[in-house]
């Protein structure tokens, strides 16, 4: 289905409520059912969320995560590990093109039983669960940090705890220490120092603990796009968000700041204001952020300043190659931009195509980094529902703003 999307008047009086982190609420999923001492509030509603509780859940002998890459890595490590299960963890066409070796070459070499179904490298899986009896692992950290928290999550089931030791550059560091905060909230100890991490085992049972999932910092990030295009004075209210998060994307904040945008929490929530029109171009690197450079992108564009945007090289294995996606749509809009395998630089400009239709890909993140462009140009969003994959209600919320939406 694809929404033309148009906005004449945004209203800014709305609160407007995401749901869990879908980081957050796959991570605590998975614990759960390894420790079901303990409880989980607030969870994600987006379908990433959705198949990995079907996945747990499941007795088949076929699991499909569909485009969801924590459900892939997170399960490919949680059926390795249950004695007994025997399964094809499969996903989309996308999905089967995400490499997943580096994992499961760490959990073979732990003692587990995985084979490729397909293509060497890549989904589908078959698996055989084991009791994995090895604690030391060495892997490579650059391609995506998912492999890393896999092994985590399982960690402090296995009898002797684990050791990981990480080769290269540390890619999306801030979801490997999500990772071991939420091991460390529910009980379970921790070491992380350098390139070296270490879990240390569960003897017994974790005690019951209920941990409240805060809302998701990658579905703001569109909010502060809006509240950056939008006039100065414009405010929007998001809920339910922490000083101190567990999400990498809480970055935001900053990086807005220097787009025009003030951060202000007010007991669980965070309230959006632009302050200024006067903003410059800007260079950020994303290495720790890789989720909200679309939305940056974007935002830079409508603003018409230029970015410099580094430490984008996992862009590429995403739900879609983003760099490419991004240049192709955003040049359909014409802008001047260039991308290399892991940097993307778009050059000041003001004007904005008329009549465009947006390609999304199967990614989310397309749709919902260019709707808030709307503000300055209407647009054609296809196959709009894609957003499903995190944020389902999305363009439910676009329309309590004021975002006109014609399916
Ligand atoms: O662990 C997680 O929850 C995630 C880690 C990141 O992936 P990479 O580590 O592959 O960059 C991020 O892009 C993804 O949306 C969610
Ligand atoms: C990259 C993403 O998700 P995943 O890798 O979990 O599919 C995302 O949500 O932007």
């Amino acid at each position: 289905m694809n929404y033309k999307v148009s906005t004449v008047h945004i209203f800014f009086k709305e609160t407007i409520n995401i749901t869990g982190s879908k980081s957050e609420t796959n991570r605590l999923l998975l614990l759960q059912a390894l420790f079901p001492a303990i409880q989980v509030e607030n969870i994600s509603n987006s379908d990433d969320a959705v198949v990995m509780q079907k996945g747990l859940a499941s007795d088949s002998s076929v699991v499909d995560i569909h485009h969801a890459g924590t459900a892939m890595r997170f399960l490919t490590a949680y059926f390795a590990g249950k004695e007994g299960s025997n399964v094809l963890l499969t996903g989309s066409a996308r999905m089967k093109e995400r490499p997943i070796k580096i994992l499961v070459d760490a959990l073979n070499s732990l003692g587990a039983e995985i084979t490729y179904a397909n293509t060497e490298g890549y989904p589908p899986l078959h698996i055989k669960g084991k009791k994995l009896t090895k604690s030391e692992v060495t892997l490579p950290a650059d391609i995506s940090s998912q492999y890393i928290s896999a092994l985590l999550l399982l960690a402090a089931r296995l009898e002797n705890g684990l050791e990981l030791t990480l080769i290269g550059k540390i890619t999306s560091i801030p979801y490997i220490e999500m990772t071991l905060a939420l091991l460390n909230e529910v009980g379970i100890k921790t070491k992380f120092e350098g390139n070296f991490i270490k879990v240390y085992p569960v003897k017994e049972e974790v005690e019951p603990t209920t941990l409240v999932v805060e809302s998701d910092w990658s579905s703001a990030s569109y909010y502060y796009s809006i509240v950056a295009l939008a006039e100065v004075g414009s405010q929007i209210t998001l809920t339910s968000y922490k000083q101190n998060s567990l999400q990498g994307d809480s970055a935001l904040a900053s990086f807005y700041k220097e787009m025009g945008v003030s951060t202000v929490f007010d007991a669980n929530t965070l309230v959006l204001t632009k302050e200024t029109d006067e903003v410059k171009n800007v260079a950020f690197d994303l290495t720790k952020t890789p989720d909200i450079a679309q939305t940056i992108a974007v935002t830079c564009f409508g603003l018409g300043i230029g970015c410099e945007l580094s430490g984008l090289h996992t862009l590429k294995i995403k739900e879609t190659d983003r760099l490419e996606a991004l240049r192709v749509e955003l040049t359909k809009l014409g802008a001047i931009i260039k991308v290399t395998d892991k940097e993307l630089f778009l050059q000041p400009s003001t004007h904005f195509n008329e009549n465009v239709a947006i390609d999304t890909y199967n990614d989310h993140r397309m749709a919902m980094a260019f709707a808030p462009l709307t503000i300055k140009v209407p647009l054609i969003i296809n196959d709009a529902m894609v957003v499903s994959k995190s944020y389902p209600d999305f363009w439910e919320d676009m329309k309590l703003l004021g975002v006109d939406v014609i399916v």
